[in-house]
Formats: C-alpha cells, structure tokens, sequence
C-alpha cells in the first residue's frame, strides 16, 4: 500500500482532497506542507497530497515556493475541491461569546466577511492547519473561544458548529496537486496540463515577453502564471507556469524546449490530468502530426530532396 503525507492533522482539507485522489493509500499526517514534501524527498512517503491555489485567495505560496527548491518533485494528479468553513466550538459556546478564534491564514481571508460582520472585535490567531485549529479549541483550558474549519473537523474533535457556511463566498475552491519523486509523467490523456518554474537569465526589457512568446508561437493556452521573489533582494523574480496539454505533445515541447534555450534554468513540475477534463483547443499548425511534417520537410531540403 502506498504511504501519502499531507497536511495534518486529521480533518484538515488536505486530508480530505487526498482521501479523494487515493482512497486506499495509507495516510501519514505532517505539521505543514514543507514538513510533507520532505517526507517525500526522504523517502518516507511515497507522494504528498499539499494545496496549490485557491480561487478566491490565490497561490498557496509556501507550496510554490518549495516545489521551486530543493531535490525536485513531480506533480502527478490534481484535485478540485470546494471549501465550505464553520465556525466551530466547544459545546454551549453562544456566538456572541466568541472572543478569540484560532484557523489557517487561508481560511481566516476567505471568511473576512463573516468576521468583520458578526465578530468585529474578535482576535483571529494562525494555526497550522484550520484541523490543527479545532483541535487546539477542544483541548482542555485552551485559550481560543472557536476555531474556523471544515465542518469534519469539527466532528473529529468533539466541537459543535456554532455558524456554518462562513466563507465569503459559498463555490469557492482550492486545487489540490499530489507530488512523487522523479519518474516518467503519467501517459496523455488529451486534456493534462503541465507545470514550470522558470528562472530568468537575466533582467532586461521584454523578458517576459520572451517567455510568454515561447508558449503564444506554439499555440500553448497558459492556465495561471506567477512571480514568487527569489529571495535576492528586491526586484528578482522567477515564474511559476500552468499551461494546457503535456510534455509528450509536440507544441508543449518545442515550448519549453525553447524556454530552456532563453532561459536560465527551467524546473519541470510535471504534466498530468486536468480534474476539469477540459480538453485544449490547439490552434491549426500546432498538431503532433503538422509538427512531425514541417521536421520532415526541413530534413527533405536539408538533405537535397525537394
Ligand atoms: O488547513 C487546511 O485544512 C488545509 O488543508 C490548508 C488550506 C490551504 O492551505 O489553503 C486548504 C484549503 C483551504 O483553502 C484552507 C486551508
């Protein structure tokens, strides 16, 4: 069986995204999502289910920014899942009791609205996790009034749900990636999509241009980019790329092929099923088969056979 570490502990959404993508995996529980890719990278785990993005709140920076260091991880499959918060406490806790609250920084921005209107004057403390949230509130004597989590949670831990469905707004979601260490992609499937991280050669003007070119030329339908800093000082940046279609297409090839030329360092993070199944539209001049006539042709007027 195999072992899948995420971020812990029991309840969180993260256990939840990964008892959907390996239902029969054994599951090892982590303090935070650096703490889950190490475990991977160490060989105690053989992948790691951790939070890439959330459509109200953006990148999860921490994973981002781990998946661009260290030995080098693959992202293998993706997961959807809505995010729905409760306010949870211990039982006979009344709301307008609530006077310190302890959750996620993640989950804390997506229920701004809640707080700023029904506990203006309530304290909100970061956790680890939003599980690691509620735990911390059923413990005996502990300092925090109610936690924000998911409604399972609260269930793990003994909490009753004080105000459901907290979240500024009720369709949000957060993708989900499941990282291994290094080995082939999984096969195509007709609507995957890859992950890059790229490091400039240097600065100058037009350079981002020169990246995006590589992908527009090809037909490549970008999906979410990003700057992270690199950490050397202000002004250094590196991208974060998702774009349409996998690395065994011939448009995506030429694409990064063409990015590890300008570029100075090109990390592959993987091509992999979309959890959407939309499949890309590829522009006319950008299939497999119109990619293999042109490198035929070119071998043709090479080699003197016009
Ligand atoms: O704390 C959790 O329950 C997590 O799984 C982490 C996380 C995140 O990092 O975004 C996952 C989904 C929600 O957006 C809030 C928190």
């Amino acid at each position: 069986m195999s072992k899948i570490a995420y971020l812990g502990p029991e309840g969180t959404f993260t256990e939840e995204a990964l008892c959907r993508l390996e239902p029969d995996a054994e599951r090892l529980s982590c303090p935070s999502i650096p703490a889950a890719l190490e475990a991977v990278r160490r060989g105690e785990a053989d992948g790691a289910v951790v939070p890439l993005e959330n459509s109200l709140e953006g990148a999860i920076t921490s994973t981002l920014d781990e998946l661009a260091s260290g030995e080098h991880l693959l992202i293998t499959a993706e997961l959807l899942l809505p995010v729905r918060f409760s306010l949870l406490a211990r039982p006979g806790t009344e709301l307008g009791y609530v006077k310190r609250v302890i959750t996620h920084q993640a989950a804390h921005t997506q229920c701004r609205g809640f707080l700023a209107r029904e506990l203006p004057d309530a304290v909100v403390i970061s956790a680890a996790s939003t599980a690691a949230a509620a735990q911390e509130v059923s413990l005996p004597g502990s300092p925090y009034d109610a936690a924000i989590a998911a409604p399972i949670a609260g269930e793990r831990y003994g909490l009753v749900e004080v105000a459901s469905d907290i979240g500024d707004r009720t369709d949000t979601e957060t993708r989900f990636v499941l990282v291994r260490r290094p080995g082939p992609p999984p096969p195509p499937t007709g609507a995957d999509r890859t992950s890059l991280v790229v490091f400039l050669a240097d600065d100058h003007p037009g350079a981002l241009l020169e990246m995006l070119t590589e992908f527009s030329v090809r037909g490549v339908n970008l999906t979410r980019i990003e700057s992270r800093p690199t950490g050397n000082g202000i002004g250094n940046y590196f991208f974060h790329f998702d774009f349409e279609g996998h690395v065994a297409d011939a448009r995506v090839g030429e694409a990064i092929s063409g990015l590890h030329r300008v570029c100075e360092k090109v990390r592959f993070l993987g091509s992999y099923p979309r959890a959407d199944r939309v499949a890309p539209q590829i522009k006319r001049g950008t299939t497999d088969a119109e990619y293999a006539e042109a490198a035929e042709w070119l071998e043709r007027i090479r080699t003197g056979r016009f």
